[in-house]
């Protein structure tokens, strides 16, 4: 096996298959000596071979993790040289949509780059230890390693491996299932339990499509975040952490949810939907930020009622006035120690201090009913790029909805809704609601004509509330008129009275003299 040494050095096969036995008969030899073998079987490996081994371990240092490394390598083959396999294995991954073909155990495959041949073997050890019962346990370590002549050293390490990071990472992040992230309470917060963030696959199936809004602030919208996603280098050059900040503002059910959604499909993101009311405190806030990947969407949904975002807490009337002072102070206690402490002050710091910017690609997005009521320090623009508002339901989005629900793009009624929709606020999602046909018998006919009945119902009701409200307020002006009078006279018939008491004091005292 080793003839060919003494004439041009140890073939890269031969290393390999050194390296194979190697694997299989070292569970046999006891430990000690298996160290000490190896020792000695390195040393003349490195007089006698050309070639240079490099290993990549499945499991980061701490063992507890897989490392990103083993990942993306073993993405990078899968794609590129796995076909090239005699054996190879089928791996269902929680975190990718398909089936992820790889290479089997002690398989080798040959890659080509820039001319230099280079050889990837897969391994795996199996490694036996004894639990603290006195049972045995085995368990099974894999790595991948890399095989080339030395004189490409070089060129391998400063271009190859870099090259297979990369495109294995971008395979990764192609083929994973996007996740819907929601925050743990920090008492969740260890590695085997649930951690910092849970996470299901995110399937919400709207897409700008499907977002029923006016088309040129949709298509406004979808270059922004083109321009956004391609913009790694441009916010290199200016400076810029590369993430952008999404204000959605609008009445309840006018799709500012559904627009997230389509934010997430569009790109590609996953969402982080972070919960700030089970926040701590500042501290814990940057802790979740900082555990969140590139690629994804920040949300805080309802930002308004999220938190008194004032730099003050929250306070409660008290509520029960039979309970004794001691009692009510510890449940006050209590109820503090249950709420948020984040501050103003420690979110606008998550949002864009120096931390930051230590991962990349993010868009973070804050919803609100009412834009009036948040702080201007929170959405100025540069925090708060892009404010889009979400508005009732035109005639345009009004289309986009018919031709979702009803799959139709015209109707003799469309002049009617056409007019109904201008003159009445109705959201998307109660003209959503009607359009939807109830049974098998309702065809887009039925839809769209109790639609028209609908908008007029709510015209009518609107009618209604405006002039009920300008009643009240013209029955307030009258009655605050007729209080001013009454005060008027009050005052006057006052003056009046005082007036002659001081009248008769005068006589009185002139009377006397
Ligand atoms: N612009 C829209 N385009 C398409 N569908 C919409 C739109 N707005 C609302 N809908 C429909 O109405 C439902 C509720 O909308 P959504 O939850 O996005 O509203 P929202 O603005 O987030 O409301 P809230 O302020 O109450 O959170 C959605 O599931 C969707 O079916
Ligand atoms: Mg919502």
């Amino acid at each position: 096996m080793l003839g060919t040494i003494a004439v041009w050095g140890i073939t890269a096969t031969t290393v390999s298959n050194i390296m194979l036995i190697r694997a299989v008969y070292s569970q046999y030899i006891p430990r000690h000596i298996r160290t000490q073998l190896e020792i000695y079987f390195y040393k003349l490996l490195g007089w006698l071979s050309f070639y240079v081994h490099i290993k990549f371990n499945e499991h980061t240092e701490e063992g507890l993790k897989i490392s990103e490394n083993y990942d993306a390598i073993r993405n990078y083959l899968s794609s590129n040289t796995a076909a090239r396999a005699q054996r190879l294995k089928a791996n269902e991954s929680k975190n990718s949509k398909s089936l992820v073909l790889s290479m089997d155990d002690h398989e080798e495959v040959e890659d080509v780059f820039n001319g230099v041949k280079v050889k990837w073997h897969s391994n795996m050890n199996e490694i036996q230890r004894q639990s603290n019962y006195g049972r045995n346990t085995s368990y099974e370590r894999r790595f991948f390693t890399l095989t080339f002549h030395r004189r490409h050293r070089g060129m391998i390490i400063e271009s190859y491996i870099t090259h297979v990071l990369r495109e294995g990472k971008a395979i990764g992040l192609r083929n994973r299932e996007r996740k819907l992230y929601t925050n743990n309470s920090s008492s969740e917060w260890y590695p085997w339990r649930s951690g910092k963030w849970s996470n299901v696959p995110f399937h919400h199936p709207a897409t700008f499509e499907t977002l029923a809004m006016d088309p040129e602030k949709k298509e406004r919208i979808k270059k922004d975040l083109v321009k956004f996603s391609k913009g790694k280098d441009y916010y290199k050059k200016v400076g810029k952490p590369w993430k952008r900040g999404y204000l959605l503002f609008g009445p309840p059910g006018t799709g500012k949810s559904t627009m997230i959604s389509a934010i997430a499909n569009f790109l590609d993101y996953d969402v982080y939907d972070l919960e700030l009311t089970t926040v701590k405190d500042n501290s814990e806030l940057k802790k979740l930020l900082l555990d969140t990947k590139g690629k994804s969407i920040i949300v805080i949904e309802d930002i308004d009622c999220s938190l008194d975002l004032t730099g003050q807490r929250k306070t409660k009337k008290e509520e029960d006035e039979e309970e004794d002072k001691e009692k009510k102070k510890e449940k006050k206690k209590e109820e503090d120690d249950k709420k948020s402490k984040v501050t103003l002050s420690g979110l606008l710091n998550s949002i864009d201090g120096l931390w930051s910017a230590c991962s990349d690609e993010k868009i973070i997005i804050f919803t609100t009913n009412f834009v009036d009521k948040l702080d201007p320090a929170l959405i100025r623009r540069g925090r708060m790029d892009n404010h889009i508002e979400m508005s009732y339901c035109r005639f345009e989005a009004f289309k986009v909805l018919a031709k979702n629900y009803l799959d139709i793009e015209s109707h003799e009624l469309y002049g009617e809704i056409k007019r109904l929709l201008e003159e009445t606020d109705m959201s998307p999602a109660d003209v959503a609601e009607t359009l939807m046909p109830k049974s098998d018998e309702e065809d887009a006919d039925v839809c769209i004509k109790r639609l028209v009945k609908t908008v007029e119902e709510e015209k009518e009701k609107a009618r209604k509330v405006a002039e009920e409200e300008e009643k009240n307020k013209a029955e307030k002006e009258e009655k605050k008129k007729e209080e001013e009078a009454e005060k008027k006279k009050t005052e006057e018939e006052e003056k009046k009275v005082k007036g002659s008491e001081e009248n008769g004091d005068l006589s009185e005292k002139n009377g006397t003299n």
